[in-house]
């Protein structure tokens, strides 16, 4: 099962590596402006889920929501340390 920072570690070299095919490659090249919306479509999914749908589809939704978190992150040079500080 992925964590938090494996996926993070893998979103990482994939920034790195630049693989042909990658979502994530494709996410950071269109920028924070995109991303950022993607986060907010990604939130309002996990409310609309935690208030109408189950608790699997819900938690699917915050899955989403964690990945393009952790896309943002890297867009703007942030490591998970950068955010744990605050929590
Ligand atoms: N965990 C995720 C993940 N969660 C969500 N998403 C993206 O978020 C989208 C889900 O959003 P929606 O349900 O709104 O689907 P959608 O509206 O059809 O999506 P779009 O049309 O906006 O792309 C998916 O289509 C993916 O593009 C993810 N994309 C990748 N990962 C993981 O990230 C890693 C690297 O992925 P690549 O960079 O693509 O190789 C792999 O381990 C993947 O499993």
């Amino acid at each position: 099962m992925k964590t938090f920072d494996a996926l993070f570690a893998e979103l990482s070299e994939k920034a790195r590596t630049r693989p042909e095919g990658s979502g994530t490659v494709a996410a950071l090249d269109a920028g924070v402006h995109q991303i950022g919306k993607k986060v907010v479509e990604e939130a309002a999914e996990v409310w609309m889920a935690a208030e109408y749908q189950s608790d699997e589809e819900t938690a699917e939704e915050i899955s989403q929501l964690l990945y393009h978190l952790q896309v943002l992150m890297l867009a703007r040079g942030l490591q998970p340390e950068d955010v744990y500080r605050h929590l």
